[in-house]
């Protein structure tokens, strides 16, 4: 086994009293004369327990997931996990070891923790691929949420929603065909490659080799693809692995990757991309997307405020079958005002011009995405009832040749993603000129997605309102993850009283399109895994 500083550690030998299964049930005695032996001959850092004289190991523990106990001075118990070898072979759960005295059980504990240490730091060589035993994305994300997200992914079905959003995938295309510079004979690697569309794309625009790490079940289906486009397929290999653990045999000059999830954020994918950077690209390499940019404004959206509200209704019954639900309005109530609402809205229920923050993928260190905190300040161009915040994002591909942006605002063409809408279940009442002021406070969870934390205020108007009163403050904390799938299409709203109708968003602020190619009508379907990319798109 080859430790991080790369010097090996060599088997080690301990003779020992007696050792025995720890489990009450089980009915061995102990064995005596036995011989432990640390060694990593078969790829995986290994206890051994074997009776002298015999060679073949009686106890195998994995030391990737063993612990070490002592129970008195020259007693000790080894607890294991036990692992996928341990299904054939003879793991152990729990093996109580006798030194023969204190000394020997001393150095026994420090050369397993050693052991541990390399098994931890270092890397196993297994398959020929280096592997980290716990990486950065195990590290933050629960097991259960990747698990689903792979899932997810990992279907054809989901690959094909996004790659038939046209939008999406059109300009992607357009970025790397028209960027051919960028391209030619360059290194790629293509971080999440999915089904592996856009290192054929990559491939088409003369790429030398592309790297499409992938780490769900869909790395098969890639494959299948690559091989079935031999022309480009033989200038793309597919890794199956998350780019966190991966190892790929050269650096890349360019990354390309689709990682963006509802608000730019969500799925925390945008880390991963800022992870494969630090770990593949060359200096000055280039990134596509490059940049990224979250949109705010506020909004007033009466119908959709009933909506929400109306929804918790169910829970005023005073006699359901003779039961009093009224206890739990009040819970019901904020439940459904803690779901963001994704629908395409139209853009003239904003209510003033919108602010973004900007996101660079090149230079934001991972870290930075756990927490974002924006400061909000809006001028109202009309009188109105402020529901909340409506957010949506774009990005850019800076490419030598062409910059291209990638748009999801309103009132551009649709894309699965749609918009996003914190509504807070106390609206508030600003006239036109009148200053909006708050935060939008984004807090990354472990189950891939962020805790919302919104809050709008509007400052005093009229007389009193130079002594910069705050008259009304609303707050509402929402879960990314648990979003309010709307309808898919923008409805024809009619236009509120004393709101002008002029288009908020300047031509400056949305971006020009990348390309005309037809809106695709969608068509809205409830998915299993509310933190993805989600939504059936289809043709109809
Ligand atoms: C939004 S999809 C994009 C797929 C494809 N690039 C495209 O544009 O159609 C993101 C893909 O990245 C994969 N992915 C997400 N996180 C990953 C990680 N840490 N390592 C490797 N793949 C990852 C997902 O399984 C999924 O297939």
């Amino acid at each position: 086994m080859e430790g991080p500083t790369g010097q090996k550690l060599k088997q080690q030998e301990f003779a020992l009293v007696s050792v025995s299964e720890l489990s009450p049930s089980s009915s061995t005695s102990p064995s005596k004369l036995v011989v432990a032996r640390f060694c990593a001959d078969s790829g995986i850092s290994e206890l051994r327990f074997h009776k002298e004289p015999e060679s073949i190991a009686t106890r195998n523990v994995d030391l990737r997931t063993a612990r070490l106990f002592k129970l008195g001075p020259v007693q000790s118990v080894c607890i294991s996990e036990g692992s996928e070898a341990s299904k054939e072979t003879s793991y152990s759960r729990g093996i109580t070891v006798q030194f023969r005295n204190e000394e020997e059980s001393r150095t026994f504990h420090s050369a397993f923790e050693q052991w541990k240490k390399e098994v931890s730091q270092g890397k196993q060589l297994s398959n020929g691929t280096v592997l980290d035993t716990r990486s950065k994305f195990d590290d933050k994300i629960e097991p259960s949420s990747a698990k689903m997200y792979f899932h997810y992914y990992g279907q054809l079905l989901h690959q094909q929603n996004m790659l038939q959003d046209y939008v999406r995938t059109g300009t992607y295309y357009a970025a790397v065909v028209e960027n051919r510079t960028d391209f030619i004979g360059r290194v790629v690697v293509d971080v999440g490659a999915g089904s592996g569309i856009l290192s054929l794309f990559a491939a088409q625009a003369g790429a030398k080799h592309v790297y499409a790490v992938e780490a769900s079940e869909m790395a098969e289906y890639a494959q299948k693809l690559i091989a079935g486009n031999p022309s480009l397929g033989q200038r793309i290999t597919v890794v199956k692995g998350k780019v966190e653990e991966v190892e790929l045999p050269e650096k890349a000059d360019i990354l390309i990757s689709e990682p963006m999830g509802t608000l730019l954020v969500n799925e925390r994918m945008l880390e991963s991309y800022v992870i494969a950077r630090d770990r593949f690209l060359v200096p000055n390499g280039k990134m596509f997307p490059t940049v990224g940019r979250i949109h705010m404004a506020p909004f007033s959206d009466e119908y959709l405020f009933v909506e929400i509200a109306n929804k918790a209704l169910f829970w005023q019954q005073h006699n359901y079958y003779g039961v009093d639900l009224t206890p739990l309005h009040g819970s019901a109530f904020q439940g459904y005002f803690s779901q963001p609402v994704v629908d395409a809205f139209d853009p003239r229920l904003l209510v003033a011009p919108p602010i973004f923050h900007g996101i660079d993928f090149m230079k934001i260190k991972e870290e930075e995405l756990y927490e974002i905190d924006i400061p909000l300040r809006f001028t109202s161009s009309v009188g109105a009832r402020v529901h909340g915040l409506a957010c949506w994002f774009d990005v850019l591909f800076n490419g030598s040749t062409v910059q291209r942006w990638l748009s999801t605002a309103p009132g551009a063409p649709t894309t699965h993603w749609y918009q996003l809408r914190c509504v807070l279940s106390q609206p508030i009442y600003v006239m036109a000129g009148q200053e909006i002021t708050g935060r939008l406070h984004m807090i990354a969870h472990n189950a891939q997605s962020y805790t919302i934390y919104l809050t709008l205020s509007a400052k005093m108007w009229g007389p009193g309102a130079e002594q910069g009163g705050i008259l009304q403050t609303s707050s509402c904390k929402l879960d990314l993850k648990e979003p309010y799938y709307r309808m898919s299409q923008p409805q024809a709203y009619p236009i509120v009283q004393d709101q002008q109708s002029h288009q908020l968003i300047s031509t400056q602020d949305i971006p020009i399109q990348s390309h005309d190619l037809e809106e695709p009508e969608l068509m809205q379907q409830p998915s299993p895994n509310s933190g993805t990319h989600l939504n059936i798109m289809e043709n109809v």
